[in-house]
């Protein structure tokens, strides 16, 4: 009979009860109304507790009236824990705590009322259910509740649903409701995959009744083959524009949240030591990509951004006050490129100097980002500068002299002719017009493996790859809207940091049209005979130097040594008290040391 009606079920037909007069209750409508007590009874929870409390209080009142003062300090004392520490038993929220003190006070008096009295005292029994109807009011209302019962009775029903989807014998092992919907841990049974699971992710949304595309099925995070966590969105977190909650990092080191997965998890990416390339046709959301990019890298006091954005400036002119250095014009780009080159050079040479590797990147050593869009462009207007971006892409990564670049369709052609592109770390596509501009962007063989960007149906849908996302995932970046940029430019304008000496140096002598120095330590220069050796040198120079001081090239040129050597001797000196620095670049001697 049980299985009869469960069959009914399945075919959405509800078993109908015939009672005869002289038949006795059938058991089975005992058992379908105990259930119905069982399945409702987080709606029924309000009644439930009343009917324990009356319980209670009778109890009390017959066996020990004199409780009633200690049960008052108990409901006090715990109304007062839950309204303070309640967040520590998940009432996460203000109104949820009050709410919980609330109904343990009310609830400790009236039984300590019940207890001293007797519920049949007065107007207690009415007391009771008028307020357990006021009190139950915010219960059946609540909607983490609500979304709690529904998940349990949806994993309730999971054999069921397991059986006709072919999975019989995965069972649930814990369920989370969360703001977007719900995740649930499975176990599979012997011989079922993950992959079975992918496989029959539409007939699950078919079965739980979700909107197409709700469901999600991915790895437990401990890897376990039969294993997996399924993941229901009963709201799309993609369905709208999704407004920028800030800047989510305060350092480059940290992981950039460019806006949410479709599961709602946040597409976070690092960019310290990597360069990016972001694509997408016209419209599909690049700039907006850069926008939220803008937003979190002007938020790091360890990063200096350069940008070029031959455009005229169109993109990036609103963050022109966090902006280093902007260019827009063609010969602007090319000083602005040179420069980068000494920078990396120079930072390259000073780590040599001391035997370190990585530039890590403080607020007085920061990182510079190099921020260029429509890069095609400037691969047409100043098709010189390619040998230093393919620099910069080649060995920026150690010294934090990174690249991100941003283009329509990175074609060979439109990326110059070197390697840059091969170099891009992590990928943004945006939406491409033809499949074949999905391996452009994402990279060889992107496509076969199922990173559909000619698919993204809304601007600002992207699609990731990177050392941490190898898997195609959709996501959407956040908007920012014009305020919302002029805004966070003025607010991050006053925290930007200044590049730090040997940056600035290499940047003056690259102006002065000096040679680059190389990381190589130069070694002595035979050509230059040194009588008295370099540090006598060094020190005469310094001596002699004018009051605007020497400055370091030709500081590198007299002594014949490298300028890590040179950097290193005046550091010493200067921490010996016996020379100055007069301005960025230029040293001399102290006056009561130079005699
Ligand atoms: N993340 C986003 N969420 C919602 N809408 C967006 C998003 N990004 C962009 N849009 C919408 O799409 C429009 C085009 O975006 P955007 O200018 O960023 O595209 P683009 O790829 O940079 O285009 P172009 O190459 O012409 O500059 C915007 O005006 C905006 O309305």
């Amino acid at each position: 009979m049980r299985r009869h009606a469960r069959k009914m079920r399945r075919h959405g037909l509800q078993p109908m009860i015939v009672i005869n007069n002289d038949d006795a209750l059938p058991d089975l409508a005992a058992v379908l109304i105990g259930r119905a007590l069982w399945r409702y009874r987080s709606e029924l929870a309000p009644p439930y507790f009343a009917v324990t409390l009356a319980l209670g209080g009778a109890v009390l009142h017959i066996t020990n009236p004199q409780w009633w003062p200690y049960l008052l300090t108990v409901a006090t004392v715990t109304a007062w824990a839950l309204a303070l520490f309640g967040e520590r038993l998940g009432l996460a929220r203000h109104g949820e705590r009050l709410y919980a003190a609330l109904v343990a006070m009310s609830a400790g008096s009236w039984l300590a009322a019940a207890t001293a009295l007797g519920i049949a005292h007065g107007p207690l029994l009415q007391v009771l259910i008028g307020g357990c109807i006021v009190l139950a009011v915010p219960w059946w209302a609540h909607r983490r509740r609500r979304a709690k019962v529904r998940v349990d009775r949806q994993m309730a029903a999971w054999p069921e649903i397991a059986q006709s989807i072919g999975l019989s014998g995965s069972r649930v092992q814990s369920a989370l409701v969360d703001v977007w919907g719900w995740r649930a841990r499975f176990a599979l049974a012997r011989g079922q995959t993950i992959q079975d699971v992918i496989g029959k992710v539409p007939a699950i949304e078919s079965a739980l009744g979700t909107f197409r595309g709700a469901v999600r099925v991915y790895p437990t995070r401990d890897d376990k083959a039969n294993r997996f966590e399924l993941r229901v969105l009963n709201t799309d977190p993609h369905a709208d524009a999704i407004p920028w909650p800030g800047p989510s990092v305060t350092s480059i080191g940290d992981p950039i949240d460019l806006g949410p997965f479709e599961d709602a998890t946040a597409a976070r990416v690092l960019f310290l030591r990597r360069h990016g390339l972001i694509g997408g046709v016209a419209g599909s959301g690049k700039s907006g990509g850069i926008n939220v990019l803008m937003g979190n890298l002007t938020a790091c006091p360890d990063v200096v951004i350069w940008a070029i954005d031959l455009k005229r400036g169109m993109e990036l002119q609103p963050w022109a006050s966090c902006i280093d250095r902007l260019a827009t014009t063609p010969e602007q780009a090319r000083t602005l490129l040179r420069d980068a080159v000494a920078v990396l050079e120079a930072r390259a040479a000073s780590l040599a100097a001391q035997g370190r590797r990585v530039w890590e990147p403080k607020p007085d050593m920061p990182a510079l980002v190099l921020v260029i869009d429509e890069f095609a462009e400037l691969a047409e207007d100043a098709p010189e500068s390619a040998a230093d971006t393919d620099s910069i892409a080649r060995r920026g990564r150690a010294v934090a002299v990174t690249l991100i670049a941003a283009t329509q369709r990175p074609t060979q052609k439109a990326m110059g002719k070197g390697a840059v592109r091969s170099q891009m770390d992590v990928r943004v596509s945006f939406r491409v017009r033809e499949r074949k501009d999905v391996d452009l962007i994402l990279g060889q063989g992107m496509l076969n493996a199922g990173w559909h960007a000619h698919t993204l149906n809304a601007p600002g849908k992207f699609l990731l790859s990177a050392p941490e996302h190898d898997t195609p995932r959709r996501a959407r970046a956040y908007l920012l809207a014009d305020e919302t940029v002029a805004r966070t430019a003025q607010q991050h304008a006053g925290i930007r940091p200044s590049l730090d000496q040997v940056s600035l140096t290499a940047i003056e002598e690259a102006q002065a049209g000096l040679p680059v120095v190389t990381a190589e330590p130069t070694p002595a220069q035979p050509a230059t005979p040194l009588a008295n050796g370099p540090e006598t040198i060094l020190w005469d120079m310094l001596t002699c130097a004018p009051d605007e001081g020497t400055p370091v090239p030709l500081l590198v040129k007299a002594t014949g040594m490298s300028r890590p050597w040179t950097y290193q001797r005046l550091r010493e000196l200067t921490d010996a008290g016996r020379v100055t620095q007069v301005t960025r670049g230029r040293w001399r001697a102290k006056n009561d040391h130079s005699q």
